[in-house]
């Protein structure tokens, strides 16, 4: 039946960040399960794809805007923030510029956006390890100054980019319910958790 497929909830999450972050390839691995090893062809304007991720029993369906990061893009993908439930705000771990760039970023967001717009900071290309310029701690105070969740990706091995999508999709789902108050689920909570257990060493016992 039709009706078994109907989502329950159909948020907008759009991808933002400097050029070259990976938005295009966090993407295609969330929605593809690919990565275009080399293949850098920059975003022109906006655009736009959907997928659907179960949180508990309820669908929902993300449709997911991918922004040119290029500033010339920037009054068409301004015309967008006001729509979004959510912002993925990425930064490349390997380009330090990138990442001093969010702080713009997060001024653009709160003079655009919807004050209880969802923001969570992706520190990109985390494989990268020999070219790293920007430490994961660094992320995380940046992250905790503006009171957002955080967690570093790779679109290359696929390091918690499904993490990423799902826990933004609960936190939406929750907030449907009008469970935000209730103590139930908090973004950067269930991020930190989540992100802890998959750097657990194998248990011995
Ligand atoms: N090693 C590595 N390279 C990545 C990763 N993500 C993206 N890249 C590379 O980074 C380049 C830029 O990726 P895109 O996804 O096109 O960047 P973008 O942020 O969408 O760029 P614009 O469309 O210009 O805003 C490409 O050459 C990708 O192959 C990653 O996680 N690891």
């Amino acid at each position: 039946m039709t009706s078994s497929y109907r989502p329950n909830l159909m948020p907008n999450v759009m991808l933002l960040g400097d050029s070259g972050v990976g938005k295009t390839c966090i993407l295609m691995r969330f929605r593809d399960g690919l990565f275009l090893c080399g293949n850098f062809i920059s975003t022109v304007g906006v655009d736009f794809r959907t997928k659907v991720v179960s949180v508990d029993n309820t669908k929902v369906k993300l449709q997911i805007w991918d922004t040119a990061g290029q500033e010339r893009f920037r009054s068409v993908t301004h015309a967008y923030y006001r729509d979004a439930h959510a912002l993925l705000l990425l930064y490349d771990v390997t380009n330090k510029t990138s990442f001093d760039n969010i702080r713009a970023w997060l001024g653009e967001i709160r003079e655009y956006a919807q004050d209880d717009v969802v923001i969570m900071l992706l520190g990109n290309k985390a494989d990268c390890g020999s070219e790293r310029a920007v430490r994961r701690e660094e992320g995380e105070r940046l992250a905790r100054e503006y009171n957002v969740a955080f967690m570093e990706t790779s679109a290359k091995s696929g390091q918690n980019v499904e993490l990423a999508f799902v826990a933004v999709a609960r936190e939406l789902k929750f907030r449907q319910n009008g469970q935000q108050d209730c103590n139930k689920f908090n973004v950067q909570d269930y991020v930190r958790e989540q992100t802890q257990k998959s750097q657990c060493p194998p248990c011995t016992t």
